[in-house]
């Protein structure tokens, strides 16, 4: 098992004020119900905002767990844009929270609402692109009102990457789609590939009519015509992790999405190859 790490200590801490962080940091630990003692005492924080951009004059202790750091980014997200997590060896990580709980939830609703007007009564056959989209997934179904079959399929390309790479699709798991209306539901698009690759597939499965709905849709280069007819939100072209969304197969279970920052992506990749 790997034991703890503590975060290495600030050699020249510039700041280490209580005081500075005590009224947002009080409030923000209160409404996730953490106690102060929580906070290590090199918690520390300059009150500039160039500074507060820069991740590393935050340290905070183990002993805050993810759900309580996510609660905590919500909270204070409006001053602070940038927060630390744990991640799954325990070691601290830097990332960038783009979309909180609280706007995931609002997308999803969205989502369900333009899927549930353009469909009405309907029966749907839901297909999940997996692995990404299952937590979107399972809370998007349940939002929406028609009858439903609901199906999986798997397609990867970005396998330990960043990149796209070849894209392996993996149908066994289907459910019947011939004659049926389908809804592919993916979390994110970003070169489109994937989801160009399954609509043509479900086509060719005999799927009477074929729509797209994505959570995320980056704004880059997309290298098919193809666009997903129901998106919640557009995002920056980064690359982002959580809510069902992974770096090497990590951070999927993130309760937001949050921007991973470039050092520790080398990072991660370094850790999970040692
Ligand atoms: O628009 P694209 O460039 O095709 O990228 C989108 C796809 O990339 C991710 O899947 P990934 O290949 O990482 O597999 P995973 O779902 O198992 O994480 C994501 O879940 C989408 O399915
Ligand atoms: N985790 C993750 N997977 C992706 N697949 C395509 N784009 C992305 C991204 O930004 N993050």
């Amino acid at each position: 098992m790997t034991s703890l790490r503590a975060p290495k200590p600030n050699a020249h801490p510039r700041v280490i004020d209580r005081f500075t962080l005590a009224p947002s940091l009080h409030l923000a630990l209160s409404a996730c119900g953490a106690q102060t003692t929580q906070i290590e005492p090199t918690l520390c924080i300059l009150p500039s905002p160039e500074a507060i951009a820069r991740l590393s004059l935050i340290e905070i202790t183990f002993r805050i767990g993810i759900r309580e750091l996510s609660t905590l980014g919500g909270a204070i997200g409006n001053h602070l844009t940038a927060l630390l997590a744990i991640s799954q060896n325990r070691k601290l990580i830097r990332m960038r929270i783009l979309l909180d709980e609280a706007q995931l939830t609002e997308g999803v609703e969205r989502l369900a609402t333009e899927i549930d007007h353009h469909f009405g009564d309907r029966p749907l056959t839901v297909i999940a692109i997996m692995t990404g989209s299952l937590v979107l997934f399972a809370d998007l179904i349940r939002r929406l009102s028609m009858p439903q079959r609901v199906g999986v399929v798997q397609a990867s390309s970005y396998r330990g990457g960043l990149k796209s790479g070849d894209l392996t699709v993996d149908a066994k798991m289907l459910i019947d789609v011939a004659g049926r209306d389908v809804l592919l539901v993916d979390d994110i698009f970003d070169t489109g590939k994937t989801l160009d690759r399954l609509s043509g597939m479900m086509s060719e499965f005999g799927a009477a009519s074929v729509k797209t709905a994505v959570l995320l849709h980056k704004r880059t280069d997309h290298i098919v015509e193809l666009r997903p007819d129901f998106k919640a939100f557009e995002i920056p072209d980064e690359f982002v992790v959580g809510y069902g969304l992974d770096f090497m197969d990590m951070y999927r279970n993130l309760p937001y999405l949050a921007i991973l920052e470039p050092h520790e992506i080398e990072q991660t990749a370094a850790e999970a190859k040692s």
